[in-house]
């Protein structure tokens, strides 16, 4: 089998102008960002709509969420400017494990630093400075996108207007952390491994696809793997969940890399808002934007619980539940119910917007300083 990281023709490519100083301290030169956008910067460079991917997700967001996109829909390229980029350690175009590592003339493999999900944000925001953005109307995401919303609230409060969460956590959990890590093991045991050493043509194959297994068993929930598979035995002798497991597996191999998957679920292990910072309830009482923190009910990695705690401790947020049988995954299912969740609190803002202007004589936006990357 040929095996080859797959980036959309479609992808743009912008080198970063200056260096990333990454959270471990390393300095992280010649970075690279995949990305897309759709529409327009208008004249007062406010109309960003940043969409952040989930883990191994991409840059193409009219693909994976293209019910969302369109006139009167949650991202409509005639209002906002829409951008999304493949996030710093991934495989899609961003710099990540298998890009050129300039200082050795070959791919950075497991010598890829470790990175946090502020690192990602900060790629993103110095991407946004190139093309031009002042003012963020939304960052929206889910899972690990979500995490990004997140940090981008904190990170960049002046910049970002308001923001939505969908399925992720302010701080990753003892359970995920133990799931991510029982991947990670399955792909150590490869014998392909070689210590993340191994070659295009001769990956660990068999590790990832266990680990995309274990991971698939994550993102659906007991109910639809019941209605869809139950006991049911294939004409190939396969019980039919085991065939889609090994399917779901064999197709990530097919797509994604082995350092690539090792190094951002180690990026979401680091996941925690408070880090560096204060308690942490104190610094979800900081995020104060408008936002929608949005809790699949049938979601077993990110339970609800963390969501509601959300929108508990942050002062102007609205919890909001994307009912579905499918589990964490449904943010990539059920996008018509989610589509639905996002234009209502867009409507909100743009109301809460109106409301402020009249009550100001301001402009809809109080834009209090530069945006400082
Ligand atoms: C093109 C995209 O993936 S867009 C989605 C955006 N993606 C991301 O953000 C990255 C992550 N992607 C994902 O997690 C997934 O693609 C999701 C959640 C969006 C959808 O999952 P899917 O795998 O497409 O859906 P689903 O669970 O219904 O599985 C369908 C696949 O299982 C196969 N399948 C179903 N039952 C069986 C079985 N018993 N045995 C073997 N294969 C089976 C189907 O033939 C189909 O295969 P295909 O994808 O090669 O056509
Ligand atoms: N299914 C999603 C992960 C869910 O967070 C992905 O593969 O990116």
């Amino acid at each position: 089998m040929k095996y080859q990281w797959f980036i959309s023709p479609n992808t743009q490519f912008c080198e970063l102008p200056e260096p990333i100083l990454l959270e471990s301290g390393e300095m992280l030169g010649n970075v690279q960002v995949g990305y897309r956008t759709w529409g327009k910067l208008n004249a007062a460079r406010d109309n960003a709509v940043v969409i952040c991917h989930a883990l191994t997700g991409w840059a193409d967001a009219d693909e994976w969420w293209e019910p969302l996109f369109g006139p009167g829909r949650a991202f409509d390229p005639e209002e906002d400017f829409i951008i999304c980029s493949n996030v710093l350690g991934s495989c899609y175009g961003t710099t990540g494990p298998t890009s050129v590592n300039p200082a050795t003339g070959c791919p950075y493999g497991p010598d890829f630093p470790r990175i946090t999900i502020r690192d990602m944000v900060r790629v993103q925001a110095a991407l946004l400075e190139v093309l031009g953005v002042e003012q963020i109307k939304l960052v929206v995401g889910g899972s690990l996108g979500g995490m990004q919303v997140l940090e981008w609230a904190i990170l960049y409060a002046d910049k970002v207007e308001a923001i939505a969460s969908i399925a992720a956590s302010g701080r990753h959990s003892a359970w995920c952390i133990g799931l991510s890590e029982a991947q990670r093991q399955a792909i150590y045991a490869d014998p392909n491994w070689r210590g993340g050493l191994y070659t295009i043509d001769e990956p660990p194959a068999a590790g990832l696809a266990a680990a995309r297994m274990m991971a698939m068993c994550t993102y659906r929930a007991w109910g639809s793997f019941e209605q869809r598979f139950s006991r049911t035995v294939q004409e190939d002798g396969r019980l039919a969940i085991a065939s889609y497991l090994q399917h779901q597996g064999d197709k990530l191999v097919k797509r994604f890399d082995a350092n690539t998957y090792i190094t951002l679920t180690q990026a979401m292990d680091t996941h925690d808002l408070s880090r560096g910072l204060e308690d942490y309830y104190k610094v979800l009482a900081r995020i104060s934007q408008p936002a929608s923190i949005v809790a699949i009910d049938s979601d077993l990695l990110y339970p609800p619980t963390e969501q509601q705690e959300l929108a508990t401790y942050m002062p102007n947020a609205e919890l909001s539940w994307l009912h579905s049988p499918h589990g964490h995954d449904a943010f990539l299912i059920d996008m018509e119910e989610l589509n639905a969740i996002l234009v209502n609190f867009r409507h909100e803002q743009l109301k809460r917007n109106r409301s402020n202007s009249r009550v100001n004589g301001l402009a809809p936006v109080v834009r209090r300083s530069p945006f400082l990357f």
